[in-house]
């Protein structure tokens, strides 16, 4: 479906060296990154600020070629293929628009059935699930220009799916959005990633998108990969556990000890412990607890993604 070898874009840049001089070097924005994403998969793209996440989208939407390697999108090599890929894909890049901004939305989604030349009752069809999915109908007479950000999203998903792409992809989608906006646009990705009829490609600086979302992230930092596989897999590589917080009536007993646990905080005079469950279950560790102490209440708290991606970008 998607299919990349060794692929590398290097760009030209002129720096400063000295008061007067400056020199070229050469940046490689995405180096030797080999990937192949299967039919219906939802992959979460990450990295830090200029890892080389956009240049990588460029590559696979035939914006930008690569200096070398190779690259294929549901067959076709993306930039001597561009007209006939764009017929195939959908792209939503956060910052930029493909609706025309002084028409309403409905006359800017009648144009892009013109243009991608859309059978009108498939073009009916695929609008009238948007419209309801995404709540369209407030707002599709109203010219582009006067949406708010979160109604435009919605907007350029619909204007994205309305020819019924093989492949999406999406650079920052949630960005900006205020919370609800967010929710709406997640939900509606969710429900059609489990169609498994669109392979989707994500990417965010907000990990709430990707836990909602893919099953599948690729970490990508200076332009190399460094990791791909499931958020479980990246927190057992960085050794994150799940946390039991615990409410007693009285303090833990001297010398206390959970086994599988760690005692990794004691709050408010020993009234609250927090245990990292190294290897104890949930469950035995819940037991173990209540048959030595008196608890008033537990939580169990899953490892956060944010920390272990934070930790993951400090070592790469
Ligand atoms: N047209 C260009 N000319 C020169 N350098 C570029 C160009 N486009 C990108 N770069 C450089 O390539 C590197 C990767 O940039 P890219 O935009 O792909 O990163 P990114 O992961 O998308 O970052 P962000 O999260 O900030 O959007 C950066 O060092 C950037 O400065």
């Amino acid at each position: 479906m998607i299919r990349m070898q060794d692929l590398q874009k290097d760009f030209t840049v002129r720096v400063k060296a000295g008061r007067l001089r400056r020199e070229k070097r050469t940046v490689a924005a995405v180096d030797g990154v080999s990937l192949t994403i299967e039919r219906g998969e939802m992959v979460g793209y990450i990295g830090p600020n200029g890892a080389g996440k956009s240049t990588t989208l460029k590559m696979l939407t035939g914006v930008l070629a690569p200096t070398s390697g190779e690259v294929s999108v549901l067959g076709l090599t993306p930039v001597p293929q561009r007209t006939r890929l764009a017929l195939r894909i959908g792209v939503v890049f956060g910052q930029r628009s493909q609706l025309w901004w002084d028409l309403p939305l409905r006359e800017s989604f009648r144009l892009l059935r013109h243009v991608y030349r859309v059978p009108a009752a498939e073009h009916e069809a695929r609008l009238r699930r948007c419209r309801s999915l995404l709540d369209l109908d407030a707002f599709l007479d109203t010219p582009v220009r006067q949406l708010s950000l979160g109604q435009r999203m919605r907007g350029e998903l619909t204007a994205a799916l309305l020819h019924g792409p093989g492949v999406l992809f999406l650079d920052e989608p949630t960005i900006g959005l205020d919370v609800v906006s967010k929710q709406a646009v997640r939900s509606f990705l969710a429900e059609l990633g489990a169609t498994g009829d669109v392979t989707m490609v994500l990417t965010t600086h907000d990990l709430a998108d990707i836990e909602r979302l893919c099953h599948r992230l690729v970490v990508i930092d200076h332009g190399r990969v460094v990791h791909d596989g499931t958020i479980e897999a990246l927190h057992e590589r960085y050794g994150s556990r799940r946390s039991l917080v615990v409410d007693l009536d009285r303090p833990l007993p001297d010398g206390f000890t959970l086994p599988g646990a760690t005692l990794t905080g004691v709050e408010a005079d020993g009234h609250r412990v927090t245990f990292a469950l190294d290897t104890a279950s949930a469950g035995a560790a819940v037991a173990g607890l209540v048959s030595a102490a008196s608890v008033r209440d537990l939580s169990v708290v899953e490892p956060d993604i944010e920390d272990v991606v934070a930790r993951l970008y400090a070592s790469a």
